[in-house]
């Protein structure tokens, strides 16, 4: 991990990752049982939890604390608002005490925490500090504290992605996926039809997987329970993503919110380039950790209605697919632009994600087939 340019950051990235994982899943298991009140609507109705800001706070704290507060630039999907109403002091309360909670465990992480508890305005500036805008010069850390929190509050699938964006590109991606079965076998039918991931007793569950630009290789740990550190069986694989190019073997994934995705547009294309498996539905950016990895081949996102992509929904796993071996652009075939800020700017209609060149092609000359007798 220390041998490329970026090293350190990827080094620092990949542990905090691991805290956030650790983080996520204490609040998920508090959420599912019922024992705390700890979600909120934004305003467009999506969700947002203590985890979301928890982990929000805690990747700030310690961006700063290894790469100076003066100097970190993080470009982060929440902010401070709802959290800063006057309801809202238990809400806060648990923020504090979920992120002190998590700043505790660093050195099982082998970090460095705070010397002291932080109190409720450290937590709240760490959280409001990831407002910048990014663009195409200088380096910036690119955050989805939890990223699909519709499956995180319905205890199934979702990440935490980090990357960091040099001079407009991603030069590392990290992708923590606290539910995500280690073992492929895991990955069943389930009763709708549909594929999903479901843990079985024989499986692990949960992995962080990243990369680095231009290396042509992508790691999976598992995550790290207690306080075993990272030897031994936590050593990190190496993944690939998978060898098939036969559209009548390939397994496309997408979002399972229809709202996210048209799926009467990618089951035409789907069709017409002859896949015959049934989508891979998936919360999050698990979908690009699942191409990557090799337990399918290809994700399609076509947003409805003028939706604009946020660079935070897509950095980490882009560059995970890539150097994993796949292909990763818009539907008119383009590379995704992260130097322009918090946006996909200029992105042509849609994202596609292949483990290859073959199935991609296809699925671009599909789109271009089918757009015009779309309604989208
Ligand atoms: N109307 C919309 N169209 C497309 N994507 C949307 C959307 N509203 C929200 N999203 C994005 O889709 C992400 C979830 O992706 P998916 O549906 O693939 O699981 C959300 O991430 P968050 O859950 O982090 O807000 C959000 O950024
Ligand atoms: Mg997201």
């Amino acid at each position: 991990m220390e041998k490329n340019k970026y090293g350190k950051e990827l080094d620092v990235a990949v542990k905090v990752v691991q805290m956030a994982c650790s983080l996520c899943k204490t609040v998920q298991k508090g959420l599912i049982s019922g024992s705390f009140n700890q979600v909120k609507s934004k305003n467009d109705d999506s969700p947002v939890t203590v985890a979301d800001w928890s982990v929000q706070a805690t990747v700030s704290w310690m961006l700063c604390e290894y790469f100076g507060s003066e100097s970190v630039s993080i470009i982060a999907e929440e902010d401070v608002q709802a959290l800063s109403e006057p309801d809202s002091e238990g809400l806060l309360g648990m923020v504090v005490t979920t992120v002190n909670e998590a700043l505790a465990k660093a050195p099982i992480y082998g970090l460095n925490g705070p010397g002291k508890a932080l109190m409720a305005p450290q937590v709240l500036e760490a959280i409001s500090r990831c407002n910048s805008s990014g663009g195409p010069v200088g380096k910036h850390w690119v955050l989805d504290p939890v990223d699909g929190t519709l499956g995180f509050v319905r205890g199934d699938q979702y990440a935490i992605a980090l990357a960091l964006i040099d001079d407009g590109k991603v030069v590392i991606g990290i992708l923590g996926c606290p539910n995500y079965p280690l073992e492929k076998e895991s990955l069943n039918y389930h009763d709708n039809g549909l594929h999903k991931f479901s843990s079985s007793s024989t499986s692990e569950v949960g992995c962080v997987i990243y990369t680095s630009k231009g290396s042509g290789e992508a790691w999976m740990q598992p995550l790290i329970h207690g306080n075993e550190g990272l030897q031994g069986p936590n050593c990190a694989k190496l993944i690939k993503v998978s060898a098939i190019d036969d559209p009548a073997l390939a397994t496309f994934c997408e979002s399972v919110e229809g709202a996210n995705t048209n799926h009467s547009f990618t089951a035409g294309l789907a069709n017409g380039v002859g896949l015959r498996n049934k989508p891979l539905r998936v919360h999050s950016m698990v979908k690009y950790a699942a191409i990557a990895r090799g337990d399918a081949e290809i994700y399609m996102k076509f947003a409805r209605g003028g939706y604009k992509e946020k660079i935070w929904d897509h950095a980490a796993g882009v560059l995970i697919v890539q150097e994993a071996g796949g292909v990763v652009t818009d539907a008119g075939g383009r590379p995704l632009n992260f130097s322009r800020g918090m946006y996909l700017e200029g992105l042509d209609r849609g994202i596609v994600a292949c483990s290859g060149v073959k199935l991609h092609e296809k699925i671009i000359g599909a789109v271009y087939a089918s757009w015009d007798s779309s309604n989208l």
